[in-house]
Parts: C-alpha cells; sequence; structure tokens
C-alpha cells in the first residue's frame, strides 16, 4: 500500500518495458506513478495492471473530453482498472463533470477525479485564438470553480495559481502540479519551475515530477531528498 507522498513520478515512456524498468527502481511506499498518453496507447491497461502489482498507485492522465455520456463510460473503465486518479478537461462543462462523477458513485474504489484547467503550454494568445478572451489566469479561476461546483476532487494546476487556487476551492482540494524541480536541477523544458518546498509552501497537494527521478542515476535518492526537504 502507498504512503500518502505528495509525489507523483510521470513515467514519460515509449515503451512499456522501460515504463516497468524505471518503476522497479521506485518504491511504491514512497512514491505514485503518472501513466499519460502515450504509454497508455502503446501499453494499454496491462502497463497499468503491472504497475498496481508492483503495489504502485496510479494516475492514469488521460485528459477526457467528450459527450457526458462517453466521458462517463470512459471513467467507470478506469475505475475498473483500478486506479487511484484519473482526469478530465473541465472545459468539456459542468454536465460532463457531473456524468464522470456520478459514474463513480457507488463504485468500490472510486479514483479521485479531478479536471484540468488550462494546460501550461497554453497563452493568452492561444486562447483569444478560440474565442476565450478573458485570459488564461480568469479562465483558469473560473474553470477550477466550475470543478469545484461540480464535485470534483480537484485540479491539475501551475504553481503560479496554486495559491490562488487554493483560497478559492478550500483546503480539501487536490491541487496537482507539474514544473517542480529539486534546487539545483535542470529546468528542462519548463517555462517556470519551483523547488518542491515552495510548491507545498504555496499550496500544492500533489507533485508531478519526471525527469529529475527518471533521468537521474539514482532516482530514489532524489525521492528520498525531496521528501527530506519536505519533512
Ligand atoms: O498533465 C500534466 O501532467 C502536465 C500538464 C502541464 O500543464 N504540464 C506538464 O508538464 N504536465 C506533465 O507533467 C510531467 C512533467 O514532467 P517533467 O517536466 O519531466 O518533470 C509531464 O508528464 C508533463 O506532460
Amino acid at each position: 500500500m502507498t504512503a500518502d507522498s505528495p509525489i507523483i513520478v510521470a513515467l514519460d515512456y515509449a515503451e512499456p518495458e522501460a515504463a516497468l524498468a524505471m518503476a522497479a527502481r521506485l518504491d511504491p511506499a514512497r512514491v505514485r506513478v503518472k501513466v499519460g498518453k502515450e504509454l497508455f496507447t502503446r501499453g494499454g491497461p496491462a502497463v497499468v495492471e503491472a504497475l498496481r502489482e508492483r503495489g504502485f498507485q496510479v494516475f492514469l492522465d488521460l485528459k477526457f473530453h467528450d459527450i457526458p455520456n462517453t466521458v462517463a463510460g470512459a471513467v467507470r473503465a478506469a475505475a475498473d482498472l483500478g486506479v487511484w486518479m484519473v482526469n478530465v478537461h473541465a472545459s468539456g462543462g459542468g454536465r460532463m463533470m457531473d456524468a464522470a462523477r456520478e459514474a463513480l458513485a457507488g463504485h468500490a474504489a472510486p479514483p479521485r477525479l479531478i479536471a484540468v484547467t488550462v494546460l501550461t503550454s497554453q497563452t493568452d494568445d492561444d486562447l483569444r485564438e478560440i474565442g476565450l478572451r478573458d485570459g488564461a489566469e480568469e479562465q483558469v479561476r473560473r474553470l477550477a470553480a466550475l470543478t469545484r461546483d461540480h464535485g470534483l476532487d480537484g485540479v491539475v494546476c501551475s504553481a503560479r495559481e496554486a495559491a490562488m487556487l487554493r483560497q478559492l476551492c478550500g483546503p480539501d482540494f487536490d491541487l496537482v502540479t507539474p514544473g517542480i524541480r529539486p534546487a539545483g536541477s535542470a529546468g528542462d523544458d519548463q517555462r517556470r519551475v519551483v523547488t518542491p518546498v515552495q510548491a507545498r509552501d504555496l499550496g500544492v497537494s500533489h507533485m508531478v515530477i519526471g525527469r529529475p527521478i527518471t533521468r537521474a542515476p539514482n532516482p530514489t535518492a532524489v525521492v528520498d531528498d525531496i521528501l527530506q526537504s519536505l519533512s
């Protein structure tokens, strides 16, 4: 059983074998893992099952966005896979989020259900291009409030938005945040990074961390250092 660690390791691998080899170097008592679109499209439910067999709690990051009935079915399928967390796009709307939440009602082991507001890759200009004129921050605020009002467990957000969202959505709302870099490690292609301690102080509850752990010579040591810095 996984301890309640704030670290979610992003298993961003094209090949299931590589993802499982990395998982073998991690301790399911100290981290959770994230399976995204590329790995799942190649490896399918078998990858999730293999990770669960090794004791990991799995965040299935497929960002569902479709008509309510279809998203409800997809979320139920994720729950049947035994994942710990699953996500949808909040821009699918309140009825879609209701359908997703209701699909999990009565499930023996419902995953945490969270929503993506605005992707951190999207700028104000990108939003204007699709007819959204209020800017990213206002759109994040609007979609996070909608997510909260429709009873989901939290949102994916950037650290930049975390303090505002913690205030808006209350202490029990999951704030799941990528772009985390331990002090002194490379930023890679992340534009705005914060350290684990800064993220925690901003109100982040779960930190999605990929390359600083998966590309380290000793992934376990990086995990230990991060947990130590937070303790
Ligand atoms: O949905 C995500 O997880 C995500 C959203 C986002 O806005 N930015 C972002 O970096 N991510 C993911 O977070 C992980 C970050 O990985 P590293 O940059 O290697 O730590 C990757 O799996 C990204 O796809």
